[in-house]
């Protein structure tokens, strides 16, 4: 069934990623503090995610959220990650529960969990004959400010959830890119999501049931060091992609 679907981050590469395989299946309404570049499949808001009012009138009448405005950069500074990310995320979730929406699905990232790359790890793990995998049900543990302020998105996520009832899911995004895995890069094929497992990945999470996840997002790749099991079980996450079907 289409829901009325809040994109924050509309015009970024998850964005479009999403965007570009869901236009037709949702009512959007976009979000992002840059104007759009053409034509949209639904009504534009340029907006700041800090802006408690705008992101407030942006959630009138919406059913789900997909929130992926912020600071992408591994190596943003306090202030930046502080601002977009950390108060960003707050009042987006704030304001998502003040207008009943339903869920809200988060753009996190490996990032969260960057500091289990551990020398003595790598760069063992990023290969297919490796056993090691991260799950979700370990800590966080940042390697940078950047998956500092992701992992505080999850947390809140985790307040918003068991104390407001939201339902939030969590997504460790990869390495997104269009068409083909990073080249002569491991550590980005082993965690590679693909567009169209990118937009398939965010469908499942506007249209499962769940209360609170954290899930990896990647394609199903060979070298994979994160589980995509819980993905697959709770959202019926069913990736097409593997960066080891690629030269
Ligand atoms: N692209 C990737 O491989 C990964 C992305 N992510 C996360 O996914 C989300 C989207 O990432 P990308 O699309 O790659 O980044 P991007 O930089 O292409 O897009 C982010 C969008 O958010 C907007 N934005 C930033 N701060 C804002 C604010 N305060 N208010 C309103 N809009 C704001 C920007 O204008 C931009 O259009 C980010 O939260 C990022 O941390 C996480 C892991 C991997
Ligand atoms: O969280 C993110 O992660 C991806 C992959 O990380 P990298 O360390 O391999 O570059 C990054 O491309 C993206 O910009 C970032 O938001």
């Amino acid at each position: 069934m289409a829901q009325s679907v809040l994109l924050t981050g509309a015009a970024g590469r998850v964005g479009e990623a999403i965007l570009g395989d869901l236009a037709d299946e949702h009512e959007w309404r976009l979000l992002d503090r840059d104007p759009p570049t053409g034509e949209q499949p639904g009504e534009f808001v340029v907006a700041d995610i800090t802006d408690e009012d705008a992101v407030r009138e942006a959630m009138d009448g919406i059913d789900a959220v997909i929130h992926l405005a912020g600071d992408p950069r591994a190596e943003a500074p306090w202030d930046s990650v502080f601002t977009n990310n950390i108060d960003g995320t707050q009042t987006v979730f704030e304001a998502a529960v003040d207008a009943g929406v339903d869920r809200v699905a988060f753009a996190s990232s490996n990032h969260a969990v960057g500091a289990y790359e551990t020398d003595d790890r790598t760069p063992e793990m990023y290969r297919p004959d490796d056993d090691y995998l991260l799950d979700g049900t370990e800590l966080p543990r940042p390697g940078n400010l950047y998956g500092v302020s992701k992992a505080a998105g999850e947390t809140l996520g985790r307040y918003y959830h068991d104390e407001h009832d939201l339902s939030v899911v969590c997504v460790r995004i990869g390495n997104l890119t269009e068409g083909h895995p990073p080249i002569d890069y491991e550590r980005g094929q082993a965690m590679w999501l693909s567009y169209r497992d990118c937009a398939h990945l965010f469908d499942r999470c506007i249209r499962a049931d769940y209360g609170y996840e954290i899930v990896y997002g990647i394609s199903d790749n060979d070298r994979k060091y994160y589980s995509i099991d819980r993905a697959r079980e709770v959202l019926d996450y069913d990736p097409q992609d593997n960066s080891a079907h690629h030269d």
